[in-house]
């Protein structure tokens, strides 16, 4: 049953979205589809079978619903998988009226997204995100994609969803690690523009992260409105985006580095240690918020060392990230909290520098 404790956040954009949060929320997407819409499907990580289902018994009157479940996590942001959609939506004659549903984490939404985005050149795509992580970031901003064997989500497009349902119910069964990993996105926007999420975090990281509490509620809510507000002015990128890459160049090396078998909130965990790390260096970022930076990813049981070893692999790894132009590294590193801005260029050695500062030797 939908309560009426639904919070609505305006994305703005072309035509711009509604990211809806609150529970029961999966009983509200026919109101979010096209009128025209006839065809659905709904592509669903493996741990969502009995939803996906559930939902297309609720539908089956009034669409015609397929389900197409993909592998589980990263293994689902592959061409194979996407080729796998596609083929489905051939078959069934899926026309451009009709809409893709992604329901499971990022990595399905990021898959779901990528198939909606590039068959018949771009269908609707409705996203039920279905972890924290999914909730908070990945379902909201129209970034879509799938990895290639030399990096993360090198292959993708933007493409706007038609609107997010967060489902706070379908964090029931979310297991509590996953939770965490999703804190690492949370806690993200807090450093580069909520300050109030850091605070909340510090006062009772036991509360926060109970999808109970208002904490919670509160926390999730403050960091969909930042990437709300980042992406509705920059959607493709071209500059104010990249603050919400905080962290993400080392931690993408990471992922690669541990063949997708980590968290990419874990990963990303140790990627903003990094930076802080690098804004203490180049940008007088203070040891207090440096040391706040470990103490909250601590506390969140997120991991923040690396083995020093691994440097030379992850510094290939990185040359191939988004944000590099010509050759030239580009990070994003904070002046303090809440204001991030870019580093161009730095040296191998002071990269190094601020590597070791957080390797685990
Ligand atoms: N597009 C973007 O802007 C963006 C932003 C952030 C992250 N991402 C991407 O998101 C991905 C990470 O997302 P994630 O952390 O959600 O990981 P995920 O999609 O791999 O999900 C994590 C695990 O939780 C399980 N799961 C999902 N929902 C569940 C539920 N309700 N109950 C029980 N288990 C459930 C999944 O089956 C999976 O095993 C990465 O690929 C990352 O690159 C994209
Ligand atoms: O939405 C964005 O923009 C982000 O950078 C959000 C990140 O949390 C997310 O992991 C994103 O997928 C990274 O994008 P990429 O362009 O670095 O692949
Ligand atoms: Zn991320």
């Amino acid at each position: 049953m939908a309560d009426d404790d639904v919070t609505t956040i305006r994305v703005s954009g072309t035509p711009g979205y509604d990211v809806l949060v609150g529970r029961g929320l999966l009983e509200r997407l026919p109101d979010v589809l096209s009128p025209k819409t006839a065809k659905l499907l709904i592509v669903h990580a493996p741990t969502l079978a009995a939803r996906a289902e559930q939902l297309r018994e609720q539908l089956a009157g009034r669409y015609e619903v397929y389900l197409a479940e993909v592998p589980d996590a990263e293994n689902a942001k592959r061409v194979e998988v996407a080729a796998f959609c596609w083929g489905v939506m051939g078959q069934t004659d899926f026309t451009r009226t009709d809409a893709v549903i992604g329901l499971g984490g990022g990595a399905t939404t990021d898959l779901a997204g990528f198939v909606a985005a590039t068959w018949l050149r771009g269908v609707d795509v409705v996203q039920i995100p279905t972890t924290v992580l999914g909730m908070v970031d990945a379902a909201v901003g129209g970034k879509t994609g799938i990895n290639t064997a030399e990096g993360k989500n090198l292959v993708g497009a933007f493409h706007e969803p038609r609107a997010v349902l967060c489902d706070l119910e379908t964090l029931d069964a979310l297991p509590k690690n996953e939770i965490l990993a999703g804190f690492a996105e949370i806690v993200k926007a807090g450093f580069i523009a909520e300050p109030e999420i850091l605070e909340i975090v510090e006062a009772d990281v036991d509360a926060v992260t109970d999808p109970g509490t208002p904490q919670f509620r509160r926390v999730v809510e403050l960091a969909i409105g930042v990437k709300a507000r980042v992406v509705g002015e920059d959607f493709t990128e071209q500059g104010l985006r990249e603050i919400l890459n905080y962290g993400h160049t080392l931690g993408h090396a990471i992922e690669h580095a541990e063949r997708y078998q980590w968290r990419h909130g874990a990963a990303i965990a140790i990627g903003m240690m990094f930076a802080a790390e690098l804004s203490r260096l180049t940008r007088n970022l203070s040891d207090a918020d440096v040391e706040r930076h470990r103490s909250i990813l601590t506390s969140l049981s997120l991991p923040t060392t690396y083995p020093v070893g691994r440097w030379k692999t992850l510094l290939a790894t990185m040359q191939r990230d988004k944000k590099a132009r010509a050759g030239m590294l580009r990070f994003i590193v904070l002046d303090g909290i809440g204001r991030p801005t870019t580093l161009e260029g730095p040296d191998e050695s002071l990269l190094f520098l601020a590597y070791q500062n957080l390797a685990d030797a």
